[in-house]
């Protein structure tokens, strides 16, 4: 039996070449905005595939939507970082539009991070016919040549139609390395990157605590977005949570002296959440006293239970 594989891709291409709709189609579950408008993807968006064999993490990094600042004058940090840390970049380029220097320039710059694993996609498929399809599948290949990228695939796929989307998956789960499935499985794999953001602050919320706080702890996150007029290579991902106990005691303990405890918290967090999302993040915690929650079908409901 082969080893079980996991690692984490991103899909990155120009606006509107259908990220999100791949993402989508992959994960099975409506996890992305998508809309017929450019850069309608205000926030980092992540999606996990599970299988048996292996557990595939979607990244969306927010930098990659704005090809402006692409084309400026160098790509922020932050979108190189990202490239590197991932197991494979996957680079989209729609069917029905024709390679251009904005595409040039992000496989260029992709070209130049060295490890990982670079593939191209082919998307919307379904718009155009097989003469057309044939042409870009080898322009992608040209593109690959003449700026020195090694495309690891060339996959083309139309995730409005489902054609080639499975194909897709056991692809990118070929270039994973091996390893254990780094998520629980079902619980993430469908819930929208709140949850998983609110699960984050709760595993630092009860660290220390357990004993005292053991399952008296929810957490919501009340919103979440991209902070506007940012420099766009300075992104900043404003994240306000409400960490709910049941009584005012507990609210104490999660306090603690003059704050210092839930500064902690909310420390240990950030990090963890910029270590996922891979974007700076500020972090706005409370603390309140949600009664017997537990116990209160209304509540629970509100908590997401
Ligand atoms: N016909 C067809 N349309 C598609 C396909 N995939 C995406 N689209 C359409 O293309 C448009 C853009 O898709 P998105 O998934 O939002 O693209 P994106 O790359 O995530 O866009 P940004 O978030 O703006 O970067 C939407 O109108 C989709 O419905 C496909 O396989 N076939």
């Amino acid at each position: 039996m082969s080893e079980h594989k996991s690692g984490f891709a991103c899909f990155v291409g120009r606006p509107n070449v259908g990220k999100s709709t791949l993402t989508n189609a992959l994960v099975g579950t409506k996890v992305a905005i998508t809309s017929s408008r450019p850069q309608t993807t205000r926030t980092v968006v992540r999606g996990i595939v599970h299988r048996p064999d292996a557990q595939l993490i979607l990244v969306d990094t927010p930098g990659l939507h704005r090809p402006r600042t692409l084309l400026g004058e160098r790509l922020n940090d932050l979108v190189v970082t990202t490239w590197a840390e991932v197991d494979v970049v996957a680079v989209c380029f729609p069917a029905d539009e024709k390679i251009g220097p904005g595409d040039r320039f992000l496989v260029g710059e992709l070209g130049k991070v060295r490890r990982t694993t670079k593939v191209a996609v082919v998307t919307k498929t379904d718009t155009v016919d097989p003469g057309r399809l044939g042409e870009q599948l080898l322009a992608v290949q040209a593109l690959g040549e003449e700026t020195g990228t090694d495309w690891a695939e060339i996959v083309p796929v139309s995730a409005v139609s489902g054609d080639q989307v499975s194909l897709l998956a056991d692809l990118l789960v070929g270039l994973l390395p091996e390893g254990p499935p780094l998520y629980p499985d079902g619980e993430l794999s469908d819930t929208p990157e709140e949850a998983i953001v609110a699960d984050l602050v709760r595993e630092a919320a009860l660290e220390g605590v357990r004993d005292e706080l053991p399952h008296s702890i929810a957490v919501v996150v009340e919103e979440m977005g991209l902070r506007e007029g940012r420099p766009a290579d300075k992104p900043l991902l404003d994240v306000h949570a409400i960490v709910f106990v049941e009584r005012d005691s507990q609210k104490g303990i999660m306090i603690g002296h003059r704050g210092s405890r839930l500064r902690e918290v909310g420390t240990a967090a950030r990090k963890q959440i910029e270590a996922m999302l891979g974007t700076p993040v500020y972090l706005d915690l409370r603390v309140k006293v949600a009664k017997d929650w537990q116990r209160d079908p209304k509540q629970l409901r509100r908590l997401g239970f």
